[in-house]
């Protein structure tokens, strides 16, 4: 049995604690932290067994595993002190993770370990397998509808209002650690591509605001000595956060089930 602390109470931290709070096997939810104590509580108030509620930095001390499902900019006070308390980290906004690579590091003096979900992607399994050998290229094109871009920085930077976009246009074209810091909230698929991959600095992106879709679409090509990959996955938005696929918090809880499955199935 592990134990599990959820930081974020959002599109993803929500969907998953609720799923928790409904039974899995091998996993008890025990605390959880937001930005708003009170919100979190009233959250968590109706669950069969109600999590405590606490501060991030706390989760570390109560739970085996800590599942960031925050904003970047909350990153490091939710994984550190995961990491020095020597638990499995969980981590959604893998786009603050490439700056701080150190954590890693870290992480292997203290017995922690980091797991990067496939989140919003598909095919990571694939994309590790491939870099075991030789891999010449990764692309990822990355389309959602406007208002799943709006807020980037980069677009700020670059005055690009999405809003009035009316024919798909590529907003972006750069490496994946470009694409992180320019998108920090739209694009942490391209930062787990990279960590699957070869590197953030190799992993070519595109992002496109395009009117014409409505779900966020995600093209991942991979060509290798071994294989060559095309997939595409059109995720579904979720109410709580457009920016954010429904299929996320899913992906979370069968990584969680994967800590303590016997049958394992997947790389
Ligand atoms: N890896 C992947 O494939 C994907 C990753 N993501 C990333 O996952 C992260 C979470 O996404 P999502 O659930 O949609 O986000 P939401 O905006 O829906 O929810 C964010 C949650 O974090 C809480 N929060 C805000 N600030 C802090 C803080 N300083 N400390 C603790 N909690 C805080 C908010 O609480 P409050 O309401 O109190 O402010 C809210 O509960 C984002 O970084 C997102 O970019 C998203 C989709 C796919
Ligand atoms: O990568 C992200 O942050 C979110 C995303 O594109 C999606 O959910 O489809």
């Amino acid at each position: 049995m592990l134990t599990v602390g959820i930081a974020g109470l959002g599109a993803i931290g929500l969907t998953l604690a609720k799923a928790l709070d409904a039974g899995v096997e091998g996993l008890r939810l025990v605390a959880v932290a937001a930005r708003d104590r009170d919100k979190a509580r009233a959250a968590v108030a109706g669950f069969a067994s109600p999590p405590v509620v606490t501060d991030v930095a706390d989760l570390a001390g109560l739970a085996d595993v800590v599942v960031e499902a925050a904003p970047a900019a909350a990153f490091e006070a939710i994984v550190s002190p995961a990491i020095e308390a020597g638990r499995i980290a969980v981590v959604s906004s893998v786009g603050a993770l490439l700056p701080r690579m150190q954590l890693v590091e870290r992480a292997r003096e203290t017995g922690a370990r980091i797991i990067v979900p496939t989140g919003a992607l598909l095919g990571l399994d694939a994309v590790r397998a491939a870099a075991e050998g030789k891999v010449e290229s990764v692309t990822l094109v990355t389309r959602k509808p406007p208002r799943g871009l709006a807020g980037a920085p980069y677009l700020e930077q670059h005055g690009i209002d999405v809003t009035t976009i009316t024919t798909p246009t590529r907003v972006f074209a750069g490496s994946a650690r470009e694409g992180a810091i320019g998108f920090p909230a739209n694009v942490n698929v391209a930062a787990a591509l990279a960590l699957a991959g070869i590197e953030p600095d190799r992993t070519r992106l595109e992002i496109w605001a395009d009117p014409t879709v409505t779900r966020n679409t995600h093209t991942v090509t991979v060509e290798a000595d071994t294989v060559r990959l095309t997939m595409t996955i059109e995720n579904v938005p979720s109410e709580e956060n457009p920016r954010t696929g429904k299929i996320t918090p899913l992906s979370l809880l069968a990584c969680l089930r994967g800590l303590t499955a016997t049958l394992k199935v997947g790389t």
